[in-house]
């Protein structure tokens, strides 16, 4: 199947920071989640998707089209992490005004986001808390039924109970058609019961495109004493004062057991941690 998106070779470069090079694909079915320290460039990133910010190299091919050519906006609906113009307005007035601009608007799915979520609509956007502000934005996002989702921290200022609903929101648009999800986030939950890729962006430099279990399946973190401190043992990718992390658990496990070691405890490690690891550069890969 063709993929929506095929980034290639991106780079954009902004002062002294440099984005890329950038290469992955989106495949219809695919949530994408786009993780790394602050001012990674995962914003820049989106914007660069949505032709926002112009790539100084590389090529963006979007539904088969190349670069700038079609018309690919209207199957792009972008959520940005800020956004500008909203604020002298109600959300009824932009909900009269961005309905009007889509043929394909849900009218359905954003009375259901408006209810779900407990969105004023009679108030100016800019007189709502930050959280609603989100909430509001999203209705206004979802409804497009573009075939790709692209949201900056769509969840960042929302209250815990508000996130569950707004994941469901996503996984339920998800299995209407044939779309697509990328996700700008810091939220470990949000990634870990959304994602089934993840981006890795570490200073502007791609780490990888990782499937998510790939990420936590082949691992087992121990927790060990009487280790000895100059020997690296087998499977070996992290080591704290009495935690090692292994890449092959047969074979550490062996060790342990020709060495008379037993471990304390032992689990596949948390996706926070090991992304955590990897973006300090803690973590051999
Ligand atoms: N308009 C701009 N002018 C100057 N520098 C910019 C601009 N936009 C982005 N940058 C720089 O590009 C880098 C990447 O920023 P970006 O906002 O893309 O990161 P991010 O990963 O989204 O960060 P965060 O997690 O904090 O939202 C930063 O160093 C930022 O200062």
């Amino acid at each position: 199947m063709q993929p929506f998106i095929n980034i290639e070779h991106l780079e954009k470069k902004i002062d002294d920071f440099t984005l890329g090079p950038i290469d992955f694909l989106i495949e219809p079915g695919t949530i994408t989640a786009l993780v790394g320290d602050n001012g990674s460039g995962k914003s820049t990133l989106l914007k660069i998707i949505m032709d926002l910010v112009n790539a100084d190299k590389g090529q963006i091919d979007r539904f088969g089209l190349l670069e700038k050519e079609g018309d690919w906006k209207k199957d792009l609906a972008y959520q940005p992490q800020t956004v500008v113009g909203y604020d002298a307005f109600t959300g009824e007035d932009l909900h009269q005004l961005i309905s009007h601009w889509y043929p394909t608007w849900d009218e359905k799915l954003f009375l259901h986001i408006i209810n779900e979520l407990h969105v004023p609509l009679n108030k100016k956007f800019g007189k709502l808390s930050q959280g609603v502000q989100q909430k509001l934005t999203l209705a206004l996002t979802l409804p497009r039924n573009a075939k790709v989702l692209m949201l900056d921290e769509p969840t960042s200022f929302m209250d815990i109970p508000s996130k569950k609903i707004v994941v469901d929101l996503l996984v339920d648009w998800m299995e209407k058609e044939e779309r697509a999800i990328i996700l700008a986030s810091h939220q470990a939950e949000d990634i870990k019961k959304l994602a089934d890729f993840i981006v890795l962006l570490r200073s502007g430099k791609m780490l990888g495109l990782f499937e998510k279990e790939s990420l936590t399946e082949k691992y087992r973190k121990y927790w060990v004493t009487g280790l000895p401190g100059f020997e690296t043992i087998p499977g070996e990718v992290f080591r704290a004062e009495h935690e090692v992390i292994s890449n092959q658990p047969d074979l550490s496990e062996q060790y342990f057991a020709a060495h008379d070691i037993t471990p304390m405890n032992s689990m596949t490690p948390d996706l926070e941690e090991m992304i955590t690891l990897i973006l300090a550069n803690k973590m051999d890969m």
